[in-house]
Order: C-alpha cells, then sequence, then structure tokens
C-alpha cells in the first residue's frame, strides 16, 4: 500500500539550479533506497521530504495528509538524519536526545526517560550516554543521528547518506540498524553506495541531473543491466574502492567476467591498480558514457 505520495516536485535555488525536476514517486512500507551521484538532487528531496525547504511546485502526501501544507504538524511526526548534523560540544548524548525529545513534542517525562534509555540501548550507544556527541566516531555519531530521528516513533524516516565515511564494520552495524527499524514504516534513504541499496531496500530509484532516471528492485534493475554496450576494462579493479568513488550501481559477476555499471560520465578503469583477485576480465558500462546516452530508453 502506498503511504508516501510524492508528485511532481520541482525546485530551482536561487542560483538558477534545477535540483528536482518532475519528480513523482509512490513508497510503500520498507526501505526505499536513492541512489545518485553528487549533485544529483538527493538532499534536495530530503529536505523537501522533511518540509525544511518548499518547493516551487508540486504536491507530497502521507497517509493522505498533504505534508507540504503542514510543515510543522508533520515535522513532528517524521525522523529525518541529515547529511550533517551540528552537535553541542558541552551536552552529553542523553541531555540532548532528552532535549530533542521535548522539541519533539514528548512532554511526558516518564516516557521520555523510557524512549531515550530505549534509543540509546536500541544503538548501542547506553554506555557512552554520557560523552558528548562531539567525541563520538563517525558510525557512534550516525547512530546517535538514527536514535534522534526515531525519537516519538514516527512512521516516515528520511536518511541523507547515512554511510559515507564509515568503514566496513560501522556500516555493517549501521545496515543491520536500519534494517531493524525499516520494517513497518517508510524508511528513504538516500545514497551513493550501491552495497546500501542492494543489502537493504526493496525499492529503490536512481536520480541524476535533478530527474528520476530509473526506477524499480534493486535486483530487477541490475537484471536489465545485463547486456548492455559493455567496455572492457584494462585493469582489473578494487571494487570496494570503486563502488565509494564512482557510484556503481551493480556489479556483476558471470563466469570469471565482472560487471561494472557505473553513474560517473566516464569509465575510468585505468586509474586502478589491478587489485581485485580471482577475476579474469572486468567490462564496465556508464549511465551517462558517450554509448551509453540512451540507455534509459533502453531498458
Ligand atoms: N542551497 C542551495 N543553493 C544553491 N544551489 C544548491 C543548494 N543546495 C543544493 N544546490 C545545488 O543543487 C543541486 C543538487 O544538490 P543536492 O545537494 O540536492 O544533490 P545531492 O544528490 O544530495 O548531492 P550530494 O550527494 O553531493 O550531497 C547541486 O547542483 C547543488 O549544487
Amino acid at each position: 500500500m502506498v503511504r508516501l505520495k510524492i508528485q511532481q516536485l520541482t525546485k530551482s535555488y536561487q542560483n538558477g539550479v534545477k535540483a528536482l525536476d518532475d519528480v513523482t514517486l509512490n513508497i510503500a512500507n520498507g526501505m526505499f533506497g536513492l541512489l545518485g551521484p553528487n549533485g544529483a538532487g538527493k538532499s534536495s528531496l530530503m529536505r523537501t521530504l522533511a518540509t525544511l525547504q518548499l518547493p516551487d511546485a508540486g504536491q507530497v502526501h502521507f497517509d493522505g495528509n498533504d505534508v507540504l501544507q503542514n510543515p510543522q504538524e508533520m515535522r513532528n511526526k517524521l525522523g529525518y538524519l541529515p547529511q550533517d548534523f551540528g552537535v553541542y560540544p558541552k551536552v552529553s548524548a542523553i541531555d540532548l536526545l532528552n532535549h530533542l525529545a521535548v522539541l519533539k513534542g514528548l512532554q511526558n517525562k516518564n516516557e521520555r526517560k523510557e524512549q531515550v534509555t530505549s534509543l540509546l540501548q536500541q544503538t548501542n550507544l547506553f554506555e557512552v550516554r554520557k560523552r558528548s556527541v562531539s567525541t563520538f566516531s563517525g558510525g557512534m555519531r550516525q547512530r546517535f543521528g538514527i536514535a534522534q530521528a526515531l525519537l516519538g516513533n514516527p512512521q516516515l524516516i528520511i536518511v541523507d547518506e547515512p554511510t559515507a565515511g564509515l568503514d566496513p564494520q560501522e556500516r555493517n552495524r549501521f545496515h543491520d540498524l536500519l534494517s531493524e527499524i525499516g520494517a513497518n514504516r517508510v524508511v528513504i534513504l538516500s545514497t551513493h553506495i550501491v552495497e546500501d541499496v542492494n543489502d537493504l531496500c526493496t525499492e529503490m530509484a536512481v536520480m541524476a541531473n535533478g530527474k528520476l532516471i530509473l526506477q524499480g528492485k534493486p535486483s530487477r534493475l541490475i537484471e536489465k543491466l545485463d547486456g548492455k554496450i559493455w567496455r572492457k576494462a584494462i585493469d582489473k579493479v578494487d571494487l570496494a574502492q570503486y563502488s565509494s568513488i564512482f557510484n556503481v550501481i551493480s556489479t556483476k559477476i558471470i563466469s570469471g567476467k565482472c560487471y561494472v555499471f557505473v553513474l560517473a560520465d566516464e569509465c575510468p578503469a585505468h586509474i586502478f591498480e589491478p587489485v581485485y583477485p580471482g577475476l579474469e576480465e572486468v567490462y564496465f558500462s556508464s549511465l551517462f558514457g558517450a554509448a551509453n546516452q540512451n540507455l534509459e530508453a533502453k531498458l
């Protein structure tokens, strides 16, 4: 059942950049992945959904309620983890969470205490609750970000590039946490990293230049990419490294050959060292590369 309905959102900034260009999406319960390169418009969409900025045109409805008409009311009903968030260096994590809970309308002291404690436990931060968030590692900070987003048990959670810069262990930990919270809610996850979407999301969309260019189930999208024009790489590559830098949408290994589909303009295989073991051949294809300009139409 569709819960979040996004219709024809358009947004241009004062400098003339069109960050959202007629974005329409229907989203049901579960984790929805929004994948796209830098500047695609992901954060603009996330901020609009979080009611922190207004679009020039378009509508957003959640469970039938007009989100953009009632921003104040909606803000208390949704959880938002922005790409960067500031913290007060002298305030402990538990005090900050308490303070944010009050701002979110959790007036009853006992309920608030119970919820803050339970969120600190769920995010594995109870032991460090008296430390300032400014002393936390990147992963702890992101888990704190999720704890604050979950205050008030919102049904819509918006998470903007949460795994950028996390090491693999922290990313796994964060994935576990996200999959726990995604069950009976709408969670929208914006990311550069294909593994985030592959591991976690049931539905996804790819965004570029303010437009949604592909949409579907991650597995089907990846299947669809088979049989496209592939350019053979000169060297083998470190896929992990590649994936975080160049927005790999999918990698597929078929009969010892590795197919890498990227969002970058180029297929810059030559800059990689031959470090990916066991693969005889690596092929690249780029969504925006000259060879694939009409790929969207072909899919
Ligand atoms: N406040 C702003 N004023 C002017 N231009 C902006 C503003 N915010 C974003 N932009 C521009 O709008 C476009 C979309 O930016 P946005 O941050 O939404 O993309 P993104 O996909 O989240 O990128 P990233 O992955 O780098 O965060 C970019 O060209 C960006 O420079």
